[in-house]
């Protein structure tokens, strides 16, 4: 398998303040599973900002799919995000829009014929549990069902990387079970995965993932995935 993702000495600096991330050089590996985790405030959301392309690096080189984002011209973007999952920790829901028009979305803009974006997003909702929701708007769900439903249209796509900023936190025990039972057969798929969570219940779920932790911006591996050949180990 090949680098996905390659970060080169990247900085990040919000306006004149302090670098909030610094020096971070690593590689994640195509098809692996990876844990963001941290303190509140370490930096976790802003590493994967820069990875889903909503912010660009004070300093340094981030790669993706092979290619240098940073002096990318900015047309070139829509092409490479379409590439990426991305589930938002404030999910981003289109309100005026059904939740199943919500999650047909990223096969829309991929031209994907109706007949099939129908049983996919069928298929996607009865998995998250919200078949009987389909035609309800996203300001009359619980937070917890937003966030599923903001899980199924970062999959339905099955994209080649999927971004997930906390994407169990509003969903009790049993609902994370089978969330993460999703992510897993989307990793077996192929995509690669980078979550972060605070959740160490999710974590253990996933035998196989690595972990990287963030500390007062700089980056730690517990699991040494981005120093040694990642292991490979069943889900
Ligand atoms: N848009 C912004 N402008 C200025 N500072 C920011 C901005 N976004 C984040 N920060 C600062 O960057 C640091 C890292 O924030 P970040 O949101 O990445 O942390 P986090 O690990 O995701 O935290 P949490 O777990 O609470 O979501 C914090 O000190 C935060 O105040």
């Amino acid at each position: 398998m090949g680098t996905i993702v390659q970060f080169e000495n990247v900085g990040l600096r919000y306006g004149h303040g302090d670098e909030v991330l610094t020096d971070l050089s690593f590689s994640l590996t195509a098809g692996e599973f990876y844990f963001l985790t941290g303190a509140s405030g370490a930096g976790k959301t802003s590493l994967l900002k820069l990875l889903y392309l909503a912010q660009r690096p004070s300093r340094g080189v981030i790669r993706l799919f092979g290619t240098d984002v940073v002096t990318m011209p900015r047309q070139r973007m829509p092409g490479f995000r379409r590439r990426i999952g991305v589930v938002y920790q404030d999910f981003r829901l289109v309100p005026h829009l059904s939740i199943a028009d919500n999650v047909a979305l990223p096969l829309r803009i991929a031209g994907v014929h109706e007949e099939e974006v129908q049983d996919a997003v069928a298929e996607m909702l009865a998995w998250v549990g919200l078949a009987h929701r389909a035609g309800a708007r996203p300001p009359t769900l619980s937070g917890g069902e937003q966030q599923r439903v903001a899980i199924a249209r970062a999959v339905i796509g099955r994209p080649e990387l999927l971004v997930a900023d906390e994407p169990t936190g509003n969903v009790d025990e049993a609902m994370a079970d089978r969330l993460m039972q999703l992510f897993a057969s989307l990793n077996g798929l192929g995509t690669t995965m980078v979550i972060a969570t605070h959740d160490m219940h999710v974590i253990a779920r996933i035998r196989a993932a690595h972990l990287l932790r963030i500390e007062g911006g700089r980056l730690s591996d517990p699991t040494g995935a981005l120093r040694f050949p990642p292991r490979r180990e069943p889900a």
